[in-house]
């Protein structure tokens, strides 16, 4: 790598998944910039595969891609009805992604969340949800019924049920199809899902599956459409999505890589926000400007944690555990 990590800490407009600042540490290498942001709760093995997407990056540069914009959806988090409508209105797309199951809410505040989207995009739109794991096969059944006749028809459901067990059974009693999220970035095995019949649509995050050729592979071998989608990360890291997305053969569905909008702060000068609803492919990650990352610094403990953690991740790679077979 070229000169030292940096670590930023990154506002959030609105808070996701219980954050309201996201931390990433970016790296410059010969071929430019990667981003390292594994999710805090993660554990050093975990983290590997984030490390190799930041490494191919920054070392190895991306395979050529096949299309040079990608359709996205806006991403809705759990928010009220009025900002839900006012975020899919700013945003221009024609997919919007909301936010469902959050703990702490109840199913009438989904309801309402998903009227509100579906009357912004007008009836041209498609909307999905993601519960990311937050019911059980019964919950979901009545949950999926309800807000699929609350949207007007859903296009898909993420990640609905915590298991690929759950997931399977959930397929075979509701007509929306079911795409897996978590079953693919956080499992042993991501085409275990495929084999179980248990998704109709392949949720592929470019960092947890180590990178865009190592994506390319799954998204073969899996057999299922896929949606390329981000884990918020600064523009630096959305790029390598974008690079995923524009290398695969065939990309049926808008991605979840419009996550730039979720950040009230990013390291490059141009971020990666869609113009309605569309990004481009780049070919390179665009560095990050200097003043940015000054701005954004983390403070002394994040840095200190940060590059301890990458200092970990590091030693496993050079150690002869042998790695998941993709
Ligand atoms: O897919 C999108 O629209 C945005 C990305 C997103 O939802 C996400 C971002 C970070 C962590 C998890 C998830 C998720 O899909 O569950
Ligand atoms: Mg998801």
């Amino acid at each position: 790598m070229v000169g030292t990590p940096s670590v930023v800490a990154l506002p959030l407009r609105t808070r996701f998944r219980g954050i309201t600042v996201r931390e990433t540490l970016l790296v410059e290498g010969p071929a430019g910039w990667g981003e390292f942001c594994p999710f805090p709760e993660y554990d050093d093995a975990e983290a590997r595969a984030w490390w190799r997407c930041a490494r191919e990056a920054a070392e190895d540069g991306w395979p050529a891609p096949v299309r040079d914009r990608v359709e996205v959806n806006v991403t809705v988090p759990a928010v009220d009805a009025d900002h839900a409508h006012r975020i899919v209105t700013d945003s221009g797309a024609r997919t919007a992604k909301v936010k469902v199951a959050e703990k702490g809410q109840d199913p009438g505040q989904d309801l309402a969340r998903v009227e509100a989207v579906r009357d912004a995009l007008g009836p041209g739109g498609r909307v999905r949800v993601d519960a990311n794991g937050g019911w059980d096969v019964d919950a979901a059944v009545a949950a999926i019924t309800a807000l699929a006749r609350a949207a007007g028809g859903l296009e898909y459901v993420e990640q609905p049920c915590a298991t690929v067990e759950e997931l399977a059974a959930l397929r075979r009693r509701v007509d929306v199809p079911v795409a897996a999220d978590e079953s693919i970035r956080r499992a042993e095995d991501p085409l275990r899902v495929a084999r179980a019949e248990a998704a109709d649509v392949a949720v592929l995050k470019v960092a947890p599956l180590g990178g865009v050729r190592a994506s390319l592979r799954v998204a073969e071998q899996i057999g299922l459409p896929c949606v390329v989608s981000s884990a918020v990360e600064s523009s630096v890291g959305l790029a390598a999505g974008l690079a995923l997305a524009g290398a695969l053969p065939e990309l049926p569905f808008a991605c979840g890589l419009g996550t730039a909008d979720l950040l009230a702060a990013d390291v490059v000068a141009a971020p990666l926000h869609p113009e309605r609803g569309v990004l481009p492919v780049l070919p390179h990650p665009p560095a990050p400007d200097p003043a940015l990352l000054e701005r954004h610094a983390a403070g002394p403990a994040a840095r200190d944690w940060w590059t301890a953690r990458l200092r970990r991740v590091l030693a496993l790679e050079d150690s002869v555990v042998p790695t998941r077979p993709t």
